[in-house]
């Protein structure tokens, strides 16, 4: 008897620039992985709360706009901000309060080398599993805790203050993920990356505390690293790290760094994620609205297929994670055969790579 079909209900923020470029291919990608595989489907509803309509309407988001997200299986997120908004105003109008609201404590940031694609670390990374992260950011206090002001702001005496904020539960809860991220690695192997030297009170409170959590992982191996000289690790020692635990703002610039070395940041995902699934929990690429190409096509997808694949694998919270697996798979097929985008020296649009790994979709993942 064949089992009722699944229907995921999932609300897309194509948001700003390539967003909505990005979002659109991650959508005909993800509907074909649902139309070949056949066990499941794709409701969505689209929100257009993006930096035109917030000049036009003053606001990015209306006022029940959480309440709204809150009936959805997941969001899927293309990116937000345009060079006529201030990027702190687009920022705090829409994914900051998204990442807050919907309790998404988590960002977990996996990079690798795709077949076919050369890092620039070919020096260092001899086989691409030499360069195979995951990077797991604390994404709700910190330095995003948005705690602050501005007094005397247009005097010569101007001060302002932006103050980050640790609390025990905050970073007792990040640890654990990491470590039970790390537990599921094959190499078991986690760094804590800090500036504990400097910053003597947030950051010593994550030193004790992960101190305390690693006890409780005895097979799990971890080192520490202050972030400055993680990023010369990165780069001279890519195979040496595996799973990576760091602050907000800390892991967001990791991020780009470690997308970047493994051939470009088009490439390179991202969960928002509530790990108690109490609220949907969101993905989207690490990139931004690239307003230098947006509208012409060009913007590499691939980190827009890489999130979509992520969020099949938490919908299906162990169910699907052979379909995620096939989309992966399908993505390298692509980029292996050089149907690549010009960020990674290739010459393929948008439309071009969605449409191959749609096709490859079909040889991964159709009926045998
Ligand atoms: N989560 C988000 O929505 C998010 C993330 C980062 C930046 N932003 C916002 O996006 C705007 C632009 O920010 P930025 O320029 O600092 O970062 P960006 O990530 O938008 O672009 C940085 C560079 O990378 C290139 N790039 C990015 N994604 C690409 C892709 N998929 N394919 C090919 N090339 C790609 C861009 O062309 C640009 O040269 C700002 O308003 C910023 O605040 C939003
Ligand atoms: O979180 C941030 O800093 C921005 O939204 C963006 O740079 C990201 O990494 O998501
Ligand atoms: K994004
Ligand atoms: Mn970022």
């Amino acid at each position: 008897m064949p089992s009722e079909k699944r229907v995921y209900k999932i609300a897309t923020i194509p948001g700003d620039g390539i967003g909505v470029e990005i979002t659109e291919a991650a959508i005909q990608v993800l509907d074909k992985l649902a139309a070949v595989d056949g066990t499941f489907s794709f409701q969505w509803n689209e929100f257009d709360w993006s930096s035109k309509n917030f000049k036009e309407r003053g606001w990015y988001m209306p006022p029940d706009g959480m309440e709204q997200l809150k009936k959805f299986n997941a969001i899927y997120f293309g990116a937000v901000g345009w060079p006529d908004v201030a990027d702190h105003i687009s920022l705090w109008g829409l994914i900051l309060p998204i990442r807050n609201s919907m309790n998404q404590y988590v960002n977990v940031r996996p990079t690798r080398i795709l077949r076919g694609i050369t890092s620039p670390l070919s020096q260092c990374a001899k086989q691409p599993r030499d360069l195979d992260w995951v990077i797991v950011r604390e994404n709700s206090e910190g330095e995003y805790a948005g705690q602050g002001g501005t007094t005397h702001g247009h005097t010569p005496h101007a001060v302002a203050t932006e103050v980050s904020i640790f609390t025990r539960v905050g970073i007792e809860r990040i640890m654990r993920f990491a470590f039970d991220t790390a537990k599921l690695r094959p190499r078991k192997k986690l760094t804590m990356v800090t500036k504990s030297n400097a910053q003597r009170h947030g950051m010593v409170l994550w030193d004790t505390i992960f101190h305390e959590v690693a006890k409780e992982y005895p097979d799990i191996t971890w080192d520490k690293m202050l972030v400055d000289a993680m990023t010369v690790r990165m780069v001279n020692q890519p195979q040496t790290l595996d799973t990576i635990v760091a602050t907000n703002l800390h892991a967001d610039i990791l991020s780009d760094l470690a997308a970047a070395l493994s051939g470009s940041i088009g490439i390179a995902p991202s969960s928002n994620l509530d790990p108690t699934r109490g609220c949907p929990s969101m993905f989207e690429p690490i990139h931004g609205s690239a307003p230098d190409i947006a509208g012409k096509g060009i913007a590499n997808p691939v980190g827009a297929f890489w999130s979509a694949a992520e969020m099949v694998r938490w919908l299906g919270n162990g169910e699907l994670d052979h379909v995620a697996d096939g989309l992966m798979e399908a993505i390298e097929k692509v980029t292996e055969t050089g149907v690549k985008t010009r960020d990674l020296a290739g010459s393929s649009n948008t439309k071009e790579v969605t449409e191959a790994v749609c096709k490859e979709i079909e040889v991964v993942l159709g009926k045998k």
